[in-house]
């Protein structure tokens, strides 16, 4: 089976240019058939708040609610994805920017009101791997943002890092697929004061272990349960890092395993 990657940049890295230009040259060098999924919270952050609307989180992911919904289109399909597209093209990365609308690929159900509304958030019901398939094999280097639809004309906001693992999930059908999750950190770290606790290896056991420490915590609880997700659903294998990970020479960053 041929393999795919498909790597994820969060917010920290698309805010800082030289950190994203740097990302971006690394990325452009991967060898093999590759996809970008990127994030843009905290960008979507701040814009929204120059517009005077408020932003609101709850475990994890944001309320979207119409005027929300706006934003991050404007944001995530707009600026950070464009701008993005154009910087591979000057690499030399026939990169296609993509929402889930786009050519039906990620198509997503309203997450159901329980003890929160989250609004106009999406969760991925479908991937359309063949479609999606017919890009890579047409050399183009999908990029997508963290916007999905659901099939009746309604955009819905996804996490970044939810859309990789979905991603991910349904190319495994056709590629022996792995996840590289690029943040500003080394890795997961033992200790959060000291940036080189990186743990080198993380198992379904070790998972356990480190949530009853409260190691994991914030950002990095629904990054690593979309991690096991994956793993269970047919992913071959997830690392977590920084940039360098993407260099062969560089092995202090995170493995997931099952
Ligand atoms: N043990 C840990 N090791 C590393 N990061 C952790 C840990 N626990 C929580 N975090 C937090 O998880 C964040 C990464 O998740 P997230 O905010 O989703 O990043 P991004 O969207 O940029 O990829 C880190 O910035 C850090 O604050
Ligand atoms: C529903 C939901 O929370 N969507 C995320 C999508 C962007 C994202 O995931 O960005 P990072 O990877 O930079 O965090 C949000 O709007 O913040």
């Amino acid at each position: 089976m041929e393999t795919l990657k498909i790597v994820k940049i969060g917010g920290n890295i698309i805010e800082d240019e030289t950190s994203l230009n740097v990302f971006l040259e690394l990325f452009s060098n991967v060898e093999g058939n590759k996809i970008l999924v990127h994030g843009g919270g905290r960008r979507a952050t701040s814009i929204a708040s120059k517009l005077g609307i408020e932003s609101k989180m709850v475990h994890g992911r944001r309320i979207t609610d119409a005027e929300t919904l706006e934003v991050i289109t404007m944001v995530y399909g707009g600026l950070v994805n464009k701008n993005i597209v154009a910087k591979l093209q000057a690499l030399n990365i026939n990169a296609i920017g993509l929402t889930g609308a786009d050519v039906n690929s990620i198509t997503s159900k309203k997450r159901p009101v329980k003890d929160v509304d989250f609004g106009f958030v999406g969760d991925v019901t479908q991937v359309a791997h063949e479609s999606i398939n017919k890009l890579i094999q047409g050399g183009f280097t999908p990029v997508f943002c963290a916007i999905t639809h659901d099939g009746a004309g309604q955009l819905l906001n996804t996490n970044a890092d939810t859309i990789a693992s979905q991603v991910a999930i349904g190319m495994s059908k056709l590629y022996e697929t792995s996840i590289y999750y690029c943040f500003e950190l080394n890795g997961v770290l033992e200790d959060f004061q000291d940036k080189n606790s990186v743990i080198k290896h993380i198992d379904t056991t070790r998972y356990k272990t480190l949530l009853e420490k409260g190691i994991i915590v914030d950002g990095m609880l629904p990054k690593l349960e979309n991690c096991f997700h994956a793993l269970h659903h047919g992913v071959h294998a997830i690392n977590m890092g920084n940039t360098a990970m993407l260099t062969k020479t560089n092995d202090n960053f995170t493995k997931i395993t099952l």
